[in-house]
């Protein structure tokens, strides 16, 4: 069964990435993909999230799949432009309003094969204007996963509503669990999406948030000007974050400071914290509008910075190393593709390099960061799906990845141009990317008060809230 997917809009709202997604069918979990969930409640429109879009091939014995978006690089495919004009999910998957994205083997597996008859006109509110093909092709964005946090009370929320929607509210509405809201900007020259993720500041609800803090690529770590216990926090605040994702970029916000006649910090000693945690430290008040806008500048700058960084390292191993680093092009499909051929009854994947690697170049894959490559075998179902996740991470130019790769027919016939890393479905994407946690649950002295039901879809914030308040 071929389920497709276009893109365009998807009524939803994205609540998590997800670390393992779930065929309700079989039962059975697939793990390792990486992205963003969608759920029904709210607006998510994946070309505006710079997801490209994939015709996704799920096994025959799964007809309502759970699955991924995969930051995957399928802006080159010659269907891309056509496929991303709206979203649709066929009858096959009536109600699951989640984005299914794939890597290269499924989209070009499935191209060859019949398209579902879509005839019917769309629903008006399902339709979205229009793209041009060769912003398809060429617009590449970097998408940076921000995490928010802090104490409650101290603005978190307000800032992120300041900045991606221009507006503050006096009311104060505890966060429960986490929050997401996305902006885009343009840094020095680069389309870059920020994905702002709004955490709870509650110690309560540690455990969810910390799930968040997953793959995040910055930090804002926020205290209020008139909240002394939220600056002495924050050290412990960075250093939950730092617990989950290591050093990243960071920077150490004082808000409210329209409240500076009622300060309960003096300026040397949020000064002097700042420089003790060497972050660059803002002043900002979300209510009159100041420094907001610098603050998440800031950090997409830092963190192209650190792009172009790591760039620069990896093509000094080029020079210095026979694994050299760019993309790879995963020419053919796993079973029948002109480039695909069997060794000793296996199928073979012919993984040809791509000698260019400049960024927004037309040439396949070219800004690609991350590649995943899934691999079905019709009648193998779930079990045979390789994922190569090409993330440009010297460190990942592991010998064990060549090795892996043929020792499961994959012919890797001259020196790949990247470092690949081969995701046997275990941790590597999960960790990076993924956030998602299974269930909600509540605990109270130690013990389970509340279980939800697997998530995304048995999610139910309002159960949570209702048990919290009952607590409180
Ligand atoms: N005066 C002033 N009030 C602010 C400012 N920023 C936020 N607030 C107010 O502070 C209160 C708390 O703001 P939130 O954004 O909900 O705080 P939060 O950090 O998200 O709180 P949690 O969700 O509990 O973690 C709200 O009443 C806001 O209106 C500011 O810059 N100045």
């Amino acid at each position: 069964m071929v389920t497709r997917l276009r893109a365009g809009a998807i009524a939803g709202t994205v609540v998590g990435g997800c670390c393992a997604s779930r065929c309700f069918n079989s039962g059975t979990w697939q793990q390792g993909q990486a992205g963003l969930f969608a759920l029904a409640q709210g607006h998510f429109d994946t070309a505006r999230a710079g997801i490209k879009p994939a015709t996704l091939r799920l096994p025959d014995d799964c007809s309502y799949c759970l699955s991924h978006v995969s930051l995957s690089c399928l802006s080159s495919l010659g269907r891309a432009s056509e496929d991303a004009k709206r979203f649709q999910l066929t009858e096959q998957n009536p109600g699951v309003n989640t984005a299914i994205w794939s890597g290269m083997m499924s989209a070009q597996e499935t191209a060859a094969e019949p398209r579902p008859n879509h005839s019917e006109p769309e629903p008006e509110e399902r339709r979205v204007p229009e793209q041009p093909a060769a912003m398809l092709e060429e617009d590449m964005e970097v998408a940076i996963k921000v995490v928010v946090v802090g104490n409650g009370a101290v603005g978190k929320s307000s800032m992120i509503q300041r900045y991606c929607k221009g507006i503050f509210t006096r009311d104060y509405k505890k966060t429960i669990g986490v929050d997401f809201l996305e902006r885009q900007i343009v840094v020095n020259d680069e389309d870059v999406r920020l994905m702002l993720w709004d955490t709870a500041g509650q110690e309560e609800f540690d455990a969810i948030t910390k799930a968040y803090y997953r793959g995040a690529q910055a930090c804002v770590l926020v205290f209020s000007t008139t909240d002394r216990d939220s600056f002495e926090a924050i050290v412990s605040w960075r250093e939950k974050v730092e617990a989950e994702v290591g050093d990243i970029p960071t920077v150490l916000v004082q808000n409210k400071i329209d409240l500076l006649d009622d300060t309960v910090i003096k300026n040397e000693e949020a000064e002097g914290l700042a420089k003790k945690l060497k972050l660059r430290f803002y002043r900002t008040s979300v209510k009159e509008d100041l420094n907001v806008n610098e603050v998440f500048k800031y950090l997409a700058d830092k963190y192209l910075q650190r792009l172009k960084q790591q760039s620069a390292e990896e093509t000094e191993v080029v020079h210095t190393t026979s694994n050299k680093i760019g993309v790879f092009n995963t020419a053919g499909g796993s079973h029948c593709g002109q480039n695909s051929s069997s060794v000793n009854g296996c199928d073979v994947i012919n993984l040809r390099p791509n000698r260019q690697r400049t960024k927004r170049s037309k040439t396949p894959f070219g800004s690609c960061r991350l590649l995943i490559v899934s691999r079905h075998k019709s009648g193998e179902g779930l079990g045979r799906r390789f994922i190569f996740q090409q993330d440009n991470d010297p460190k990942h130019t592991a010998k064990i990845s060549k090795e892996w790769l043929q020792d499961n027919s994959v012919l890797v016939k001259e020196n790949l141009l990247c470092p690949v890393v081969v995701d046997e479905m275990t941790d590597i994407t999960t960790s990076r990317y993924g956030a998602l946690p299974e269930r909600l649950y509540v605990l109270q002295s130690g013990k389970v008060i509340y279980k939800g039901e697997v998530g995304p879809w048995g999610y139910n914030p309002e159960e949570v809230r209702k048990v919290l308040e009952k607590i409180n």
